[in-house]
């Protein structure tokens, strides 16, 4: 089957690649014309028969709804439009209808497995219309893993990426518990050999997994994460779980704290705790750290004399 794809990052490019392995024919399109077959999307678009199929892998928001948009203006009708990026699902319902008044169809699709779809193959949430998807059967073929898994068909335009939104949820979660548990094992001197410990886990434990096998393989790089800082980013999608959970008034405790241990992972130092530390001492009279750096002794401040 044929196949335009827009965005040949660590994701599209690799796609793209497993999709040609697999006897797809493909055409891409990126910004960067050191990766790209064409030198536009309008050119991506002539080089496709009718009916075409054009699979979005670009950064979520606006790369994408511009992408989106230039696509409905350019393609006919009975052409699909696929986003595979890890866009918000409300977006998915806008792009969709937008489509769907000139005809075109649009599936959205959930991708996990990260750089090493290549060779792995890639897990697939696809959500929209069942003629749509039933036509791009060969193209989710070829991307998805061997095996019996690896592939659902989860619902209606925005399903995919709904159900990439709670997957993703779920991995800030584990990510989280797994670093936790090792920062505790490490801080204790109770334990001679942490690195150790996590490798052990990889076989017959209840908590063995691929993020625990990715976790080993940083480790044997670096024992202590010594090269890395506890910085970490975030592209969305926990944010809008979380978002949902409260619009379905639905408890989701740790995936919460698991977003939120990243925003605090990104501050210097805590205005919030600033003020747990103040009204401490303004109560109690304990004693507050020096606010010049971490090398400065802590500074016992006396409680105010009333
Ligand atoms: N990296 C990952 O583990 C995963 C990423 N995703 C999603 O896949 C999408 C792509 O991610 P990556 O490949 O990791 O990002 P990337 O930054 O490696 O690649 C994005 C590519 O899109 C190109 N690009 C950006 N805007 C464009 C436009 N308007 N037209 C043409 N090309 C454009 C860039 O030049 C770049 O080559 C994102 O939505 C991301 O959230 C989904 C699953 C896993
Ligand atoms: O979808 C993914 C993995 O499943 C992407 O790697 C995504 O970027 C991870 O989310 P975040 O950037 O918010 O950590």
């Amino acid at each position: 089957m044929e196949l335009g794809i827009i965005g040949l990052g660590k994701m599209g490019g690799n796609m793209a690649e497993r999709l040609r392995r697999g006897g797809q024919t493909v055409v891409g399109y990126d910004h960067n014309p050191e990766v790209s077959d064409v030198s536009s999307v309008e050119e991506l678009v002539a080089r496709l028969s009718p009916p075409r199929a054009v699979w979005v892998m670009v950064p979520a928001g606006k790369p994408t709804h511009d992408t989106v948009h230039r696509l409905g203006e350019i393609l006919e009708a009975g052409d699909i439009v696929i986003d595979g990026g890890n866009s918000h699902y409300v977006d998915d319902q806008k792009h969709g209808e937008e489509l769907a008044a000139k005809g075109i169809g649009f599936v959205d699709c959930g991708v996990s497995g990260g750089v090493w779809g290549l060779e792995n193959g890639y897990a697939l949430m696809v959500g929209g219309d069942e003629e749509y998807v039933k036509r791009l059967m060969p193209i989710f073929e070829t991307l998805k893993p061997e095996g019996e898994y690896g592939f659902v068909h989860a619902g209606k335009v925005g399903a995919g990426h709904f159900v990439k939104m709670v997957h993703n949820g779920i991995e800030y979660a584990m990510m989280q518990a797994f670093g936790e548990g090792w920062e505790l094992i490490e801080a204790s001197d109770v334990v001679t050999n942490p690195v150790e410990t996590f490798r052990s886990w990889e076989q017959g434990t209840v908590i063995r997994s691929w993020l625990l096998d990715l976790m080993n393989r940083a480790l044997a790089d670096d024992p202590h994460l010594e090269q890395l800082r506890g910085y970490a980013n975030d592209s969305g999608e926990g944010r809008w779980t979380v978002q949902a959970a409260v619009d379905h008034a639905v408890p989701l405790p740790a995936i919460t704290a698991s977003l939120y241990a990243r925003f605090a992972s990104r501050q210097e130092d805590s205005p919030a705790m600033k003020v747990v530390a103040a009204l401490r001492n303004q109560f109690g009279g304990h004693a507050v750290e020096n606010a010049k750096g971490a090398d400065a002794p802590g500074a016992d401040v006396e409680p105010p004399t009333l």
